[in-house]
């Protein structure tokens, strides 16, 4: 068992009348990546804002190395940085000057340049910030919240607005970092912009978490799907049938679903032996963003 380092359990929260969180539990481990996803409005920052100690809750425990956070208990908080929502941006000072405010003394000048030199940010730092695009305070503000290299990280969306090379640099330094030992929670209403960057993933919906398993998991439950074109797809998906491939004619398609690595030979074979010539097999990539949908619309009905 590895240690969690931040544990969330039984957060309930309520605006006026509206209840927003419904008993939510998870911890993050040290050193892991932990995606939380959920569609617009399921919780996500309130939940982020309540380890921050930002609001209030109605109940249930926040730690964060064992010692609790609430809105008047903030002490475990020095070992955390986080982006949520807007970046806190001085128009005058340069990107830089921020990162100095955010870096502790000690080795000050090597940790703001290892972040600049990450994000990419080496030709505008030294410039005032006010004169920087949407897509450049964004990186400022995951620069800050990754400066001091705490022990845990919380990014609020922090994909919104980057570039391709900038979203790669992200995920390339929260890598690097958890590596070396630091946990991270990050949101996205995107589940397949975590893909490559997180560990573990919690889904959340309407303030529940309806799912909570690795990436791994997730991503192979949607399972392998292979597409067969033949010269008589009547008779393959007959003859697939009767040696007991689980087939399906779809859009006029055959699909073949993947049970065990046998799966896609057998279905060879059956059509070898009946004569019926394969022109084209494609394997269909596992549609992450669907089985997340899938999910998200199974609870509601
Ligand atoms: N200060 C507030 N007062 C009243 N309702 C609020 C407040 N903050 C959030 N809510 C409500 O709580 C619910 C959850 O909001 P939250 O911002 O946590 O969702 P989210 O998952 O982060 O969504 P998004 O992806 O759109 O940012 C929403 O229904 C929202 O309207």
């Amino acid at each position: 068992m590895m240690e969690a380092l931040l544990k969330v359990s039984g957060l309930n929260k309520t605006f006026g009348k509206k209840k927003v969180l419904h008993g939510v539990d998870f911890t993050v481990a040290s050193g892991r990546v932990v995606g939380l996803v959920g569609p617009n409005g399921a919780g996500k920052s309130t939940i982020m804002k309540a380890i921050l100690g930002l609001i209030p809750t109605d109940g249930g425990q926040i730690q964060i190395a064992d010692q609790a956070v609430s809105i008047t208990k903030h002490q475990a908080l020095r070992q955390v940085g986080a982006l949520i929502e807007y970046p806190g941006i001085y128009p005058f000072l340069t990107g830089r000057q921020h990162l100095e405010l955010f870096a502790a003394k000690k080795q000050r000048q090597q940790h703001v340049d290892a972040i600049v030199q990450a994000l990419g940010m080496a030709g505008y730092i030294n410039k005032p910030a006010k004169s920087y695009s949407l897509g450049m305070k964004q990186k400022l503000g995951i620069a800050q919240a990754l400066v001091d290299r705490p022990q845990l990280v919380i990014l609020d969306e922090p994909m919104n607005g980057l570039d391709p090379q900038a979203v790669k640099d992200l995920r390339d330094i929260i890598r690097a970092q958890a590596k070396a030992g630091t946990s991270f929670l990050i949101s996205s209403h995107i589940l397949s912009e975590l893909e490559k960057v997180a560990d573990d993933v919690l889904i959340l919906n309407h303030g529940h978490i309806i799912q909570q398993s690795t990436m791994q998991d997730l991503a192979e439950a949607g399972g392998t799907i292979y597409e067969l074109q033949t010269v008589n797809d009547r008779d393959a998906l007959a003859a697939l049938q009767a040696a007991h491939v689980p087939v399906n004619l779809v859009d006029r398609k055959l699909q073949i679903t993947q049970t065990d690595r046998t799966t896609l030979n057998a279905a060879l074979i059956a059509l070898v032996h009946a004569g019926i010539a394969v022109q084209d097999v494609t394997k269909a990539q596992h549609d992450l963003e669907q089985s997340f949908l899938d999910l998200v619309e199974q609870e509601v009905h």
